[in-house]
This record gives C-alpha cells, sequence and structure tokens, in this order.
C-alpha cells in the first residue's frame, strides 16, 4: 500500500493513535468498541472501570487508526490515582490527536474542567476533538446545543461533535457543527449509533500519512492476559457496592492447556486471582456460600472462551491485600 499523496495532494494512506480522555463515565470505553466494532475495552456503568491502555484499532479502505483508552484524569486522591493520572500523561504526549469526551446529559463539571485544563498544557501540535457523547440521551435539540456550546467554551478544540455510540438514532439535521452524520448508522450492539463515521473522519484527518501499523484484521495488540484480567474485574463489578469498584484489582496467575486432552477438546486452564483490600469486601464478593462468586465465574468464563475460541476452565481466588492502593510495594505487585 503506497503512503504517498495521490494527485490531488491528500496521502492515500494515513496512520497513527488517538486517545479519548474524560471523566469517570463519561463513554470513553463504549465509543472506543463502537469505532472498533468488537468489545476490547471494558465498559460498565461504575466510573473507574479501565485500568490499562488498551488499544483497538479501526481499519478502514484509507486509514488506520489506533485508539488507545486510558483510565479517567481526575483529581488524584490516592497514590493509585496519581499513578493513573501519570499514564494519562504519558499517553496524551505521544498520540497524533485527543478525543475530549463529556457526556451529553450531564453539566460541564469541575472533572472536565480539570481534564480541560491539562489538555490546555498538551503541546500545540496535538489537536484535541471535543465529543460530546451519549447525544441519544438528550432528545431536546435546544439542549443538546446548549450543551454543545458549554463544552466548546471549555477550551480550545480543533472540533467539536456530538456522537452516540448506542441508543436510537437522532433525526437527521440536528444540532450540531457536525449534523450530517449517517443517524441510521449500526452500532455493533445492533443498535442506531449516531455520528460514529463522522467522528473517526476527524480523527484520521489528524493522523500523519504512513502505512498501517498493525496487520489487517488485528483489533487490540493487548496482551491477553490483560484482557482476561479485564473480563474477570468486569463480571466482579457487576451489581456490587458502590466503594467496592475502587478496591478491586485482578491478576491472572497462569493459562495453560490442561494436558491429556484430546486434540479435539482441548481446554484452557486459566488461574485468577482477585485482590480486595479489606476481608469485609472479600465476603461481598464471595456472597452467601459462593454463589455470587460463581455467578461472576460464569460469567467471566463465557466471554474468556468468547474472546480466547477455546473451552476455558477458570479458577477464581479472591484475596485479600490490605490497603493496596496506599502502598507503593502491592502497587508493583498488581502491575501499577
Ligand atoms: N445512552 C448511551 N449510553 C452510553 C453511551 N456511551 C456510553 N454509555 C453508557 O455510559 C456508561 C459509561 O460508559 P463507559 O464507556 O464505561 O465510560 P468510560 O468513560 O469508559 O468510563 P471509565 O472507564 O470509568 O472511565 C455505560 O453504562 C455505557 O453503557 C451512549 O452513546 N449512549
Amino acid at each position: 500500500m503506497s503512503d504517498g499523496p495521490d494527485p490531488a495532494g491528500e496521502p492515500s494512506f494515513r496512520s497513527g493513535f488517538a486517545c479519548f480522555v474524560g471523566r469517570p463515565n463519561a463513554g470513553k470505553s463504549t465509543l472506543t468498541n463502537a469505532l472498533v466494532g468488537t468489545k476490547v475495552a471494558i465498559t460498565s456503568g461504575r466510573p473507574q472501570t479501565t485500568r490499562h491502555a488498551i488499544r483497538g484499532i479501526v481499519h478502514r479502505e484509507d486509514a488506520q487508526l489506533v485508539l488507545v483508552d486510558t483510565p479517567g484524569l481526575h483529581r488524584p486522591r490516592t497514590l493509585l490515582g496519581q499513578r493513573l493520572n501519570d499514564v494519562v500523561r504519558a499517553t496524551l504526549s505521544e498520540v497524533d490527536v485527543v478525543g475530549f469526551c463529556a457526556p451529553a446529559d450531564e453539566p460541564v463539571g469541575r472533572g472536565d474542567q480539570f481534564i480541560a485544563q491539562e489538555l490546555s498544557r498538551l503541546p500545540k501540535r496535538t489537536p484535541v476533538i471535543a465529543i460530546l457523547t451519549k447525544a441519544d440521551k438528550v432528545a431536546d435539540p435546544d439542549r443538546l446545543g446548549a450543551r454543545l456550546l458549554e463544552l466548546a467554551s471549555l477550551g480550545d478544540f480543533a472540533e467539536i461533535v456530538p456522537v452516540s455510540a448506542v441508543g436510537p438514532a437522532r433525526a437527521q439535521g440536528s444540532p450540531g457543527i457536525h449534523a450530517s452524520g449517517s443517524p441510521g448508522e449500526r452500532s455493533p450492539g445492533g443498535s442506531a449509533a449516531y455520528q460514529l463515521d463522522v467522528l473517526a473522519d476527524l480523527l484520521v484527518a489528524r493522523l500523519p500519512a504512513g502505512p498501517p501499523l498493525y496487520p489487517d484484521g488485528e483489533l487490540t495488540d493487548e496482551p491477553e492476559l490483560v484482557m482476561v484480567a479485564e473480563l474477570v474485574r468486569e463480571a466482579a463489578l457487576e451489581g456490587v457496592r458502590d466503594e467496592l469498584p475502587h478496591s478491586l484489582a485482578v491478576v491472572v496467575e497462569e493459562m495453560l492447556p490442561r494436558e491429556d486432552r484430546p486434540a479435539d477438546r482441548p481446554l484452557l486452564d486459566v488461574h485468577v486471582n482477585v485482590f480486595v483490600e479489606r476481608p469485609s469486601q472479600k465476603a461481598i464478593v464471595i456472597g452467601a456460600g459462593g454463589s455470587r462468586l460463581k455467578d461472576v465465574g460464569t460469567r467471566a468464563r463465557g466471554q474468556i472462551e468468547a474472546l480466547l475460541g477455546t473451552p476455558v476452565f477458570l479458577d477464581l481466588r479472591v484475596k485479600v491485600a490490605k490497603d493496596w492502593q496506599r502502598d507503593p510495594k502491592q502497587l508493583r505487585r498488581l502491575g501499577f
């Protein structure tokens, strides 16, 4: 594939990196998944579930867009919080374009202002596209317009665009600087998304000319172990008390094919430790008579089997690592 300019002076292929930032729950992971078209980043209704820079790759005729999904940038309260912010800053300084996500259904808050301020410190050549996410949640065009203006006032953005990764399609002609997207476009989940192709075009336009960086069809280069750990983490977070998400860390200890299995009936043994900070949290994760942990295991196993394409035996253990978020030694052990 040639990466030189075509006769009109446009490069025939672009490739590079984009990164979405935004306060927790802004919809970054969902957007990554919707653009890539498969489940690579972990989403949940709870804030702060994304702990690793997971890349999803958008393959197009004219470009390859590598999406780096980061933890939420926020005012740090613990050592873990500080480290997460460092990860985000390091990522921001390396990408070609940044997408600043803010949800349409919530007013601009201190978290958004904090991030906008961080973004204004980026080297001037890194363009920032402001993305008003969850546009489907605001039915009133005037309100959506007001939210776009509010977002625009937060910084000096290269573009501003409302999108929806899921939910019902909006009517054509709704407000917004890029309101001409294809409202009928389908998201991978089957529901109609809105303006994803417009957003992809805007991101791609900011990439340098260059050949593909990854082989065709590859969706993520995140090591399997990390993806498996994230799937367990997601399953363990479902339906638990509010304080638990921040106290959960998942480490895959081992993944080995079971010996003595017939070639046509392989089984992968996956051993996973789920770390919590206190014995009381361990009890929550395990549930009465181990019932909850069993559900978590069943859910996670299904996802892992789908990811790896092989039957899996999942061994889940819950361990207490006291106050791991505040202890540098434990943080290192858990991979932060
Ligand atoms: N209606 C609607 N809901 C959305 C949309 N995008 C995300 N959501 C929901 O918003 C919640 C948070 O989305 P995530 O993608 O996990 O948000 P995030 O910014 O990655 O969150 P962290 O990992 O906590 O930083 C989930 O419940 C999503 O289903 C959207 O376009 N429309």
